[in-house]
């Protein structure tokens, strides 16, 4: 495990490994007086997934709509590729906590959503979601309807619509707050394999502190309110073996530790 304090987070890119997104100076106050964050400079590779961990209203999601561009900061820039971002676009997709999925269409439309908007044609929408609605595993589902899904199944069809889309970085909020224990796990398993098959970069916003430890490259840890940097820390966690194994690893363990005694303090 390497603790990198939060002053000198993200200072380290080389030529080769510029970041695909960069946040810089970031501050959001609501309505004048509500300071959500406050001076959140953070860089994250391409390829990596970084889960936004922190006690409850310290601004995870108020940072990863900022990065969507589907709000403005008060102060400061996200940069994607370099350039400043202005409002969403097709390198970022997010994946809404409550699905937004539309109830009259069919999971195959759903997950063609993003290409329709783009004004992709049928035939080729229809054949790329349904590539990735199979790769989510939700073949055989494809002319269901929402309502005829569960909760965890509705979840991974807002996923097929953001990897369908070809974004490269994959905005999700609470992605797994809907759903029971069981497919939680399931599709945690699901996302480190579809991470290593798509070479996506993933934004995740969480709650849980096992579950950033057991997805993420990168945990960025917000103190409460106003949000700030508190520390950034790189789990070394070998996710090749078995899921089971994996929570059971010292290493997962110790770190999953350390982090609730540094959050304590807060909700005690
Ligand atoms: N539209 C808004 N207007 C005013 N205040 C807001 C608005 N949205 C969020 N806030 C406030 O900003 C702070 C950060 O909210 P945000 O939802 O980003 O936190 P969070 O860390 O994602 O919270 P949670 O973990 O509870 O989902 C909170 O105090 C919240 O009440």
């Amino acid at each position: 495990m390497a603790h990198t304090p939060a002053s000198s987070a993200g200072t380290t890119a080389t030529p080769v490994d510029l970041p695909i997104v960069k946040t810089e100076g970031i501050h959001k106050v609501y309505g004048g007086t509500v300071q959500a964050l406050k001076d959140i400079n953070l860089e994250f590779k391409r390829g990596e997934m970084t889960s936004l961990l922190g006690p409850s209203g310290c601004g995870k999601t108020t940072l990863l709509k900022i990065i969507a561009g589907l709000l403005k900061p008060t102060a400061g820039e996200v940069r994607v590729n370099g350039k400043p971002v202005t409002g969403p676009g097709p390198e970022r997709a997010f994946v809404f906590q409550d699905f937004a999925l539309m109830p009259w269409a069919t999971v195959l439309r759903n997950a063609a959503f993003g290409l329709e908007q783009q004004g992709v044609a049928r035939a080729e929408r229809e054949e790329r979601a349904r590539h990735y609605v199979e790769e989510v595993g939700l073949a055989g589902f494809e002319d269901k309807y929402p309502h005829e899904l569960s909760g965890g199944m509705r979840q991974r069809v807002g996923l097929a619509r953001a990897l369908a889309v070809d974004a490269d970085v994959l905005l999700m909020d609470e992605p797994f707050s809907a759903v029971d224990e069981q497919t939680r796990r399931k599709f945690q398993e699901d996302l480190i394999r579809l991470r290593e098959v798509e070479n996506k970069t993933f934004i995740i916003v969480t709650h849980s502190i096992e579950e950033a430890v057991y997805l993420s490259d990168r945990i960025v840890l917000l103190s409460p309110r106003p949000g700030r940097v508190a520390q950034v820390l790189d789990p070394d966690i070998n996710r090749t073996g078995d899921p089971d194994a994996i929570r059971r690893a010292p290493e997962y363990l110790d770190l999953t530790d350390d982090i609730w005694r540094g959050l304590r303090e807060y909700v005690e």
